[in-house]
């Protein structure tokens, strides 16, 4: 005998209203449970439930998770009822082997529960004439027995799921607040990420036709930017006729700029405030994956496309006027393989919103020093790949043609992972800019390679990082630069016990230099980013890592030789 299934009736009964008293022909005293109302057995000797019809009783109450105790239960209909509240988060664990549920017409509220998903026998779906909300989930598009699929009148917003094996009709979405995608009408901005797949030149794909438009437009504010800064520039000191943007220089100038959206759209893409926010889940505290000064980070899910976002939150953006202008600016102009990519901006209110594209593997620094306290190993080729990608986007950040650019703040922190490990610097919020053509000037040279020479010393302690398998805070002091070098002296005590392998010994110590090159006390004794990634480059030669065709990092350098004379 299944007393599990008879328990499931019970508390079924239990835990639900029923005013007509329909479930009181429901004798637990009897011996079968199969002759109950609304009750299929699978053979009528054993009481061992295959499915449970029980619409049209007039019940109240809230779901019964007590069904989960049927656990041979193959269809579940509770259609036409008064049963109010949330799904339950854990379907998937209750419903594991329906293949058809109905839960029409009646009062169920809140979010269709993403599990619904790993119900994956499902053949029949039937949500309509609910009060659900939110987004319907994108991954309901992989349940590849699907026949039947209804959420009609309800309260859904977003982006309906890209079924793999049915075309669903729009009567199936009719009345809702505001669904969009196939069979609807397109999901305006949200549409852009459809198109958008886990390449390495996302640029082009984002954008889509309107590439040539904000090509143009880029040009244009390029155009109107240079006219102003000529202007900017005759009104200040000389220095400033050489530095574009510093921070120190034109905050006022940032902070009229940023109130200009016009001129953020000309860099990247403006995306629907609320499309983004039923994306996130409606800011969900279960979908933040970070906290910065300005604000949290949310995962978002975007459906037909399968693939994610990462959205940065500032709530009071009026306070970080020029972080947010320095993000958009910087990483609205600097595409580079290493460097964060930004899909785009919204702006509510006081409400500010930056999108990037998610990173799976989070920050190195979560990576290196796991916050659970299980040691987190990294193999030594990897951690020579994201040396010599970081070095690459350094240099190239700090020298390339269009935006020079000192980050002011490298850590581990803000060196994100992709699914191959590699390296993607962000947080461009304290970042200084210069005007590409400082050529003549000594005064600003100088000025401009003091900011770059601390971007080389916090790249130094992150190769200290990479090979101690150590916090900053461990190996030196940040506030007291000369004490760092203590551990460029005493070499066994500080490699990460987890890379001791005899074939890398000599890495090891080679990376070991050029760290401790990097964090020399004095910034003129401290090597370029490019010299430090022409070193690094040939090191990498080993692992593949060597490849610039994408990048055009030698080319910039080779048509601007007095920034390789630099020392
Ligand atoms: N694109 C992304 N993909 C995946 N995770 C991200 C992404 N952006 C940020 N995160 C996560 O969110 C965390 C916080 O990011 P954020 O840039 O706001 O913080 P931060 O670097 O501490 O900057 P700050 O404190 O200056 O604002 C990161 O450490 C990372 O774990």
């Amino acid at each position: 005998d299944h007393i599990s299934d008879i328990n499931c009736l019970k508390s079924i009964s239990e835990s639900l209203e029923d005013p007509y008293d329909n479930l009181k022909s429901w004798s637990f005293s009897s011996s079968s449970i199969c002759n109950f109302l609304g009750v299929v057995c699978w053979n009528e000797f054993q009481n061992d439930v295959f499915s449970l019809d029980l619409s049209y009783l007039g019940l109240n109450g809230k779901f019964p998770r007590g069904v989960g105790n049927c656990t041979r239960l193959t269809a579940l209909d509770l259609s036409n009822n008064n049963l109010s509240g949330h799904l339950p988060s854990d379907i998937e664990e209750i419903l594991q082997f329906v293949t058809f549920l109905d839960l029409s017409s009646n009062n169920f509220s809140g979010e269709i529960p993403p599990g619904i998903a790993d119900c994956v026998y499902l053949n029949g779906l039937r949500l309509e004439n609910n009060q659900l909300t939110g987004q319907i989930p994108w991954q309901l598009g992989r349940l590849t027995r699907i026949k039947i699929f209804s959420v009609a009148h309800n309260l859904l917003s977003g982006p309906v799921p890209d079924f793999v094996n049915l075309n669903v009709t729009s009567d199936c979405y009719k009345n809702n607040t505001g669904l969009c995608g196939e069979p609807l009408k397109p999901c305006k901005e949200l549409q852009v990420w459809k198109i958008f797949p886990e390449t390495e030149s996302p640029f082009r794909y984002a954008f889509g036709v309107g590439f040539e438009f904000s090509v143009l437009s880029v040009l244009v504010f390029l155009f109107s930017y240079s006219a102003g800064l000529v202007y900017f520039g005759r009104k200040g000191s000389k220095e400033r006729e050489y530095v574009a943007y510093s921070k120190l220089t034109n905050v006022k100038h940032l902070q009229q700029a940023s109130n200009k959206i016009p001129v953020l759209e000309s860099l990247v893409t403006r995306m629907n405030f609320e499309e983004l926010s039923v994306a996130a889940n409606n800011f969900s505290k279960n979908n933040i994956i970070g906290m910065g000064k300005m604000g949290a980070v949310y995962k978002a899910t975007v459906s037909n496309g399968n693939w994610f976002l990462a959205i940065k939150r500032i709530p009071n953006s009026q306070n970080f006027d020029h972080e947010f202008f320095s993000e958009v600016m910087a990483l609205g102009r600097l595409k580079h393989p290493n460097i964060v990519r930004l899909l785009g901006f919204s702006s509510k209110d006081k409400e500010k919103l930056l999108v990037y594209k998610y990173e799976p593997n989070g920050s190195l620094y979560e990576r290196l020093h796991s916050m659970k306290g299980e040691t987190q190993t990294m193999e030594w080729p990897v951690r020579v790949k994201i040396a010599v990608g970081l070095a690459r986007g350094l240099a190239w950040l700090h020298h390339n043609h269009y935006l020079p650019t000192a980050h002011l703040n490298v850590s581990s922190k803000c060196i994100l992972l992709n699914p191959k490990f590699e390296p993607k610097l962000s947080n461009f919020t304290g970042a200084i800019f210069f005007n590409a053509n400082n050529t003549k000037v000594a005064k600003s040279k100088t000025c401009e390679l003091g900011h770059m020479k601390k971007d080389v010393y916090s790249f130094g302690v992150v190769l200290l990082e990479l090979i101690t398998g150590k916090k900053p805070s461990e190996t030196n002091d940040s506030r007291n630069p000369e004490r760092t070098s203590d551990v460029c002296y005493d070499l066994d005590e500080v490699v990460d016990k987890s890379l001791i392998w005899k074939e890398f010994d000599g890495e090891i110590i080679q990376l070991l230099r050029i760290a401790c090159d990097c964090v020399q006390p004095l910034p003129d004794e401290r090597p370029t980013m490019v010299q430090v990634y022409k070193t690094l480059r040939a090191m990498g030669e080993k692992y593949g890592l060597s490849d610039d065709s994408q990048t055009s990092t030698l080319l910039i350098f080779e048509m601007d030789p007095w920034r390789l004379q630099v020392k």
